[in-house]
């Protein structure tokens, strides 16, 4: 079974790839920070080899006061959360503007994992401010957001490659305070889970 892990940063897979060292059962693509560097990655890749599965491994932040920092879960649908238009007050969406779609959903990877689903948003700018958190809470009521998932769901999903995007909450999104982010319990956690995972696979 050919499997590729995705990351957009080495740092949070990086337990991982020392716990493989020796012996990979994986190909890895790190793929950058953000939507556009993710897509055309992960394009680049699908057109050179065939996947049966692709995990996006990554840390994100929580809306969702529920969710514990350093809790690991399973994002299973996405929003391109900024693509669309302004029309005074209102946000349309590319849906709504007849355009396209914005949400993304992991193409079925028949792994049942017993960690909490998730709805996600991918955002290229981390949101960081009351008034703008307010805004997406009510128009989208996510629960985590990150700077890539939707872009990896929507490569999966144009190349047919099973999908899984699993994520460990790092920080709220709150007023940015950088000092509140447990980075490192949010990658420890992220790993641990990832390499049982593919322990079993
Ligand atoms: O500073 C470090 O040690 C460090 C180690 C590993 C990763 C990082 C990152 O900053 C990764 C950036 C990555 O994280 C996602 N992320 C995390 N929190 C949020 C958020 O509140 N909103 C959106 N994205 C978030 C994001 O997907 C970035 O790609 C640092």
């Amino acid at each position: 079974m050919n499997i590729l892990l995705v990351a957009a940063t080495q740092p949070e897979i990086q337990p991982l790839l020392d716990h493989f060292k020796k012996e990979k059962p994986f190909d890895v693509l790190i793929t950058g920070v953000g939507m556009v560097a993710t897509a055309f990655a992960l394009g680049e890749r699908f057109a050179q080899k065939k996947y049966n599965l692709a995990i996006h491994l990554g840390i994100a932040g929580s809306f969702d006061r529920d969710l514990n920092l350093g809790e690991v879960v399973e994002v299973e649908d996405d929003t391109l959360a900024e693509l669309g238009a302004e029309d005074d007050d209102r946000f349309l969406s590319i849906d709504a503007m007849g355009f396209g779609e914005s949400k993304f959903y992991p193409i079925n990877s028949m792994l049942l994992l017993s960690i909490k689903k998730v709805r996600g948003i991918t955002v290229n700018t981390v949101h960081g401010e009351e008034t703008s958190i307010q805004k997406i809470t009510e128009r989208l009521n996510p629960q985590l957001e990150s700077m890539e998932g939707a872009a990896f769901f929507y490569a999966c999903k144009r190349s047919m490659v099973p999908s899984i995007q699993i994520r460990s909450v790092s920080n709220y999104v709150e007023k940015r305070n950088r000092e509140n982010w447990k980075i490192g319990l949010a990658v420890k956690n992220l790993n641990d889970f990832a390499i049982e995972l593919i322990k079993k696979l």
